[in-house]
């Protein structure tokens, strides 16, 4: 990849959720061990059902939930622990926007304060600078006159004025990448694009990477479009790659459900279109299972499926599937694509 800012080594997450027989420990496996990494001006679309993983994935490139096994660097630096006083500077180097606006604002803290005791904080600027910066942010996420918002409090703003003043926050200490974690999916409708808008702006203007984490096909794919997707599934990336390739032209029989059950044809078109409900159920993240993940919902799954789990790999045109039986596209006539397998009935 070229010039990479955030890098992911076979990163995993379980989590301890209660006791088993004899006080055994019983863990939970969020993440298998995943590798991948996102370039300078970046932006990745995650995507996946309820339960695969993609918060807590959010969370470990972030900083703000220790990696069970591997490591996250940023510029090939990394943090040995996440109160280690000497990461701050590469933990602060990638800010995550959570989907609550209502939850991430001290409700006592005026929007000023909320701007300006970060970039002091940190040694950014003195408070007359830290000020000055509040109000470049605040023109810079859309909320305009600037000045005229330091002095209010998050319950005089509507939800799209406070998610706005939190990704201003994000922005205070100059992150490389921003990890947006259903970041407008408390948002009414209405706003959404334009907070979109207002996202894709910070990598044009500042060159910040975006982490686009979300349930939604249809607006990874809006959201992303000319940039990655990655497709999750129970902890693991099953497809990964240029987004009209991975949407379009899925290869992997989970994106090419997820496709034929959520996506709105006009591209463009930005709405609540939520995964449905697929027939069958996540696997249990509790048991280890020898194959696939996908293989109980899987219409293409062969023997080999049952036993052997399938590993991430590149094809010719850039894009990574995990997948023993992946969906081959021909080309058939003038740029229609053609499908081997008929998934979407
Ligand atoms: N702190 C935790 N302790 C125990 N289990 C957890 C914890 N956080 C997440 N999990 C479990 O890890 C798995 C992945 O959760 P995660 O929130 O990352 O998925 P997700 O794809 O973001 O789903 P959602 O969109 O519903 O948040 C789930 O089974 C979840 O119940």
């Amino acid at each position: 990849m070229s010039d990479p800012v955030l890098e992911l080594k076979d990163v995993s997450k379980y989590y301890r959720v209660g006791r088993g027989l004899f006080g055994t420990k019983k863990m939970l496996r969020a993440l298998q061990p995943l590798s991948f990494a996102v370039a300078r001006g970046e932006i990745l679309s995650i995507v996946g059902e309820s339960g695969c993983g993609k918060s807590t994935l959010g969370k470990l490139m972030s900083f703000v939930t220790p990696v069970t096994t591997g490591e996250v660097t940023v510029d090939g630096k990394t943090v040995h622990s996440l109160t280690d006083r000497t990461g701050r500077d590469v933990r602060r180097a990638v800010q995550i926007v959570h989907q609550d606006p209502y939850a991430a604002l001290n409700p006592r803290k005026t929007v000023g304060s909320i701007l300006i005791t970060p970039i002091v904080a940190n040694h950014l600027g003195n408070r007359q600078e830290a000020k000055r910066r509040a109000v470049e942010l605040l023109e810079l996420v859309g909320l305009h006159p600037a000045a005229n918002y330091l002095g209010k409090y998050p319950f005089e703003l509507s939800g799209g004025q406070r998610q706005r003043v939190v990704i201003a926050r994000a922005l205070t200490v100059n992150p490389k990448v921003i990890v947006a974690d259903e970041a407008v999916s408390m948002i009414d409708v209405s706003l959404r694009q334009s907070i979109l808008t207002t996202l894709k702006d910070l990598r044009t203007r500042l060159g910040v990477a975006v982490v686009f984490i979300t349930h939604d096909l249809a607006l990874a794919r809006h959201f992303s479009a000319g940039h990655n997707t990655m497709v999750m599934y129970a902890g693991q990336i099953v497809e990964y790659g240029p987004t009209e390739e991975v949407i379009e032209n899925p290869r992997h029989p989970y994106t090419a459900i997820l496709r034929s059950t959520v996506l709105d044809p006009d591209p463009d078109v930005v709405h609540d279109s939520g995964l449905k409900a697929l027939p069958g159920e996540l696997p249990d993240l509790n048991v280890e299972i020898p194959g696939c993940p996908f293989v109980n919902r899987c219409p293409l799954a062969s023997d080999i499926c049952h036993t052997h789990q399938p590993h991430l790999q590149k094809d010719l045109t850039g894009r990574s599937v995990a997948c023993h039986t992946p969906i081959e596209w021909s080309d058939v006539s003038g740029g229609e694509m053609l499908a081997s397998a008929t998934l979407f009935d």
